[in-house]
C-alpha cells in the first residue's frame, strides 16, 4: 500500500482510484462495508484526513481515537487497500465548500473514478455537504458516487462512538462484535520502572497517549509481537491504568506475556483486549499484589484457551 500525504501534482498513474472516504477510526464492520463497495477494477484507495478533523477543531478535548494513524494504515493494507490518501487537514481544507472540495480535491487533484461514503457522511465547510450532495457533484464532475447503508450489529448501528462506549464500559467483546476484530492498542515497548521483574512479572510497557482508553483495569489479552527475534502471538494479562500501588502515574499499558522469556524493549506489539478481569487495586503489600497477579494470569490463561 502506498501512502500519499497530498492531493496536488499527482502523477497520472497515481490518479483514477476507486476510493472510500471517511475517518475510518477503528476500521469497524461499517467501514469494511464501505471499503468493499469501493472494490472495482480501478485501484482501491482510501481518502482520509490527518489529523482527524475533530482533533483539528478541538485540540484540547480528551483523546478519542481508537487507533493511531500507523495502526489504521496497517489494518487498511490488510484489507487490500492499495493507496492511502492521508490528506493533511488544515484551515484551508476545512474552508473548502462542498463544491470546491469535490472539484479541487476529488476531481482535479485525485482524479477519482468512484467514491463510496456512508449514508451519514458530511463534508465541506461547516459539514454542510451531504452524501446526496456528493452524488450530484460527482455526476457533474464525472465520477460515480455510491452511498453505503449503515451496517447494524446486535447492539444497533455500528459506529466508532458505540465502540468507544463499549470499551469505556469494559465490554471488549461487544466492541469486537462491531469492529469485526478485537480492539487493539499498538506501539513500541518502552522502558518503565524495572519493578515488574522484581515482582516476578516483567511487563512490556506501552504508551497510550492520544488514544481513547478502554475502562482502566486488568484484562486478558492476546499479544502479537510484530518485530524482533521472537515474533508471534502470545497470551497475556495486562494492566491498563495508573498503578495506584506505586504513586501517581500517567496511564499506560503493561502486558505480561504468558510462557515467554526474552527482551522486548524497542519491539512493536499489538495488544488485543479480550476480557475485562477487574479494576486496578491497592494492596497493603507486594505479596498481595503478586498473589492477585497469579490469579489474574490463571484466569487469563483459561479465558484465552477457549478462543
Ligand atoms: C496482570 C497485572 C495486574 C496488575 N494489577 C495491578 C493492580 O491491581 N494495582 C497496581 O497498582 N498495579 C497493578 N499492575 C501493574 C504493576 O504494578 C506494574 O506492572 C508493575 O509496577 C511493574 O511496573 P514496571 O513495568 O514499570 O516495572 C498489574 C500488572 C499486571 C501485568
Ligand atoms: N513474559 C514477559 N512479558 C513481558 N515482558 C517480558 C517478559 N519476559 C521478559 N520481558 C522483558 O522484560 C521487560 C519488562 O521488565 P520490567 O521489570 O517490568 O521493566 P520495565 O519497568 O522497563 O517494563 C519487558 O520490556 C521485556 O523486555
Amino acid at each position: 500500500m502506498r501512502i500519499y500525504q497530498h492531493w496536488q501534482g499527482l502523477e497520472p498513474a497515481d490518479r483514477g482510484a476507486s476510493i472510500a472516504m471517511g475517518n475510518f477510526d477503528g476500521v469497524h464492520l461499517g467501514h469494511q462495508h464501505v471499503i468493499d463497495l469501493a472494490r472495482t477494477e480501478a485501484p482501491l484507495g482510501i481518502v482520509t484526513f490527518e489529523p482527524h478533523p475533530r482533533e483539528f477543531f478541538a485540540p484540547k478535548a480528551p483523546p478519542f481515537r481508537l487507533m493511531n494513524p500507523e495502526a489504521r494504515a496497517n489494518r487498511l493494507a490488510k484489507l487490500g487497500v492499495e493507496r492511502l490518501y492521508q490528506l493533511p487537514f488544515s484551515e484551508a481544507l476545512a474552508a473548502l465548500t462542498p463544491e470546491a472540495f469535490a472539484r479541487e480535491v476529488l476531481s482535479e487533484g485525485l482524479g477519482v473514478s468512484h467514491v463510496v461514503v456512508g449514508a451519514d457522511f458530511c463534508f465541506g465547510k461547516g459539514r454542510s455537504g451531504t452524501a446526496a450532495d456528493l452524488q450530484a457533484l460527482g455526476a457533474a464532475l464525472g465520477f460515480e458516487v455510491t452511498i453505503a447503508e449503515l451496517v447494524q450489529s446486535a447492539e444497533g448501528e455500528i459506529s466508532s462512538t458505540a465502540i468507544r462506549q463499549a470499551l469505556s464500559d469494559g465490554r471488549p467483546l461487544d466492541a469486537a462484535s462491531m469492529l469485526g476484530h478485537w480492539h487493539r492498542i499498538d506501539g513500541e515497548v518502552l522502558h518503565g520502572e524495572k519493578r515488574g521483574r522484581e515482582l516476578g512479572y516483567p511487563t512490556a510497557n506501552m504508551s497510550v497517549a492520544g488514544l481513547h482508553l478502554p475502562r482502566l483495569g486488568v484484562y486478558a489479552v492476546k499479544v502479537d509481537v510484530l518485530t524482533g527475534p521472537q515474533t508471534g502471538s502470545y497470551n497475556g494479562a495486562a494492566s491498563l491504568g495508573v498503578r495506584p500501588m506505586f504513586g501517581v502515574n500517567q496511564p499506560n499499558l503493561e502486558s505480561f506475556l504468558l510462557d515467554f522469556t526474552g527482551d522486548l524493549y524497542g519491539q512493536h506489539l499489538s495488544v488485543a483486549f479480550v476480557e475485562f478481569l477487574r479494576p486496578e487495586m491497592v494492596f497493603t503489600g507486594l505479596p498481595g499484589l503478586i498473589a492477585q497477579m497469579d490469579a489474574d494470569c490463571a484466569r487469563a490463561r483459561e479465558i484465552l484457551a477457549r478462543l
